[in-house]
């Protein structure tokens, strides 16, 4: 388990070696800790699955370390930028894509594509050569001039994903991407995440598929608001004497709400 409480040398985006670091991360809604105290490391070009049921704290993270949400306290580096201090540049440097997609459906293929290029400030020769670029990487070529919303869920997803690489970001942010996607689709979705990540770029992502969470380099579970568990699937697979991370998943969260539910008895005994 790499969790790390010392003060730390940062070092900048380029060099840096962690593309996340978080120290005692903590955020709090008036008397609800959505996000205790959790430490953990991404190192750049790994795939870091978050992973937690309902409510346990994996957006409210995501939001701190994309800038746009401050954190109650602790710190952290994206990309070697401080997440309070340093926001600006960790927008610019990321990739977002979230469950809902976030098309025009409304829009066709390329006019989603030429959108969200506008967003990222890219245009002319470059914005041109991006979109010739995300087309082929998203397996889009022939759709182009199709409409999003008529778009099957495989080929939304796969624009969507396209749309959050158009300025070629170092980090990228994957909000339960497959849910409501056919195999097929999944498996496609999942060679290009790791093609991406084989290139150096990291991707940290949320999923309920534990098939997808084996397929990780370093697995975080959060539950409460804590990361009960941090490792490769291997370790937390050993650690929690399971064979499968489902499993790891299913003994760790029963166990907790047994937990309570007997401190709870304890109480009221
Ligand atoms: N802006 C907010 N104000 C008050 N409470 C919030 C706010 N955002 C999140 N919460 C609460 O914080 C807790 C963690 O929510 P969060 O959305 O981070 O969980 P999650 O693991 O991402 O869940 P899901 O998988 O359903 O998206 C929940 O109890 C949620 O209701």
């Amino acid at each position: 388990m790499t969790v790390t409480k010392k003060a730390h040398v940062w070092i900048g985006v380029g060099k840096m070696e962690k593309a996340i670091e978080v120290i005692n991360l903590t955020k709090k809604f008036g008397s609800l800790t959505a996000v205790n105290n959790i430490s953990f490391q991404v190192q750049r070009g790994q795939i870091f699955g978050f992973l937690g049921a309902n409510g346990s704290g994996k957006s409210t993270t995501i939001r701190m370390l994309c800038g746009i949400l401050t954190p109650s306290s602790g710190e952290g580096r994206v990309l070697g930028f401080d997440i309070v201090r340093e926001a600006e540049q960790i927008k610019q440097n990321i990739g977002y894509m979230s469950q809902k997609f976030s098309l025009y459906e409304d829009l066709t293929v390329e006019e989603n594509i030429a959108f969200y290029a506008g967003i990222y400030g890219l245009s002319g020769t470059t914005a041109e050569k991006r979109k010739k670029e995300i087309i082929e990487l998203a397996n889009l070529r022939g759709r182009e001039k199709h409409l999003a919303g008529n778009l099957s869920g495989g080929w939304k997803q796969r624009l969507a994903l396209g749309c959050a690489l158009l300025h070629n970001p170092s980090l990228l942010f994957l909000d339960e991407p497959t849910a409501g996607v056919d195999p097929v689709s999944r498996r496609i979705f999942w060679e290009i995440i790791k093609d991406l990540a084989g290139k150096g770029m990291t991707i940290l992502v949320t999923t309920h598929y534990m098939d997808e969470a084996e397929l990780c380099d370093t697995v975080g579970l959060i539950h409460f608001g804590n990361l009960v568990a941090f490792g490769t699937p291997e370790e937390l697979k050993q650690k929690f004497g399971q064979e499968s991370l489902e499993g790891v998943f299913i003994s760790f969260v029963g166990k907790e709400e047994l937990e309570a539910v007997q401190r709870r008895f304890r109480r009221e005994g």
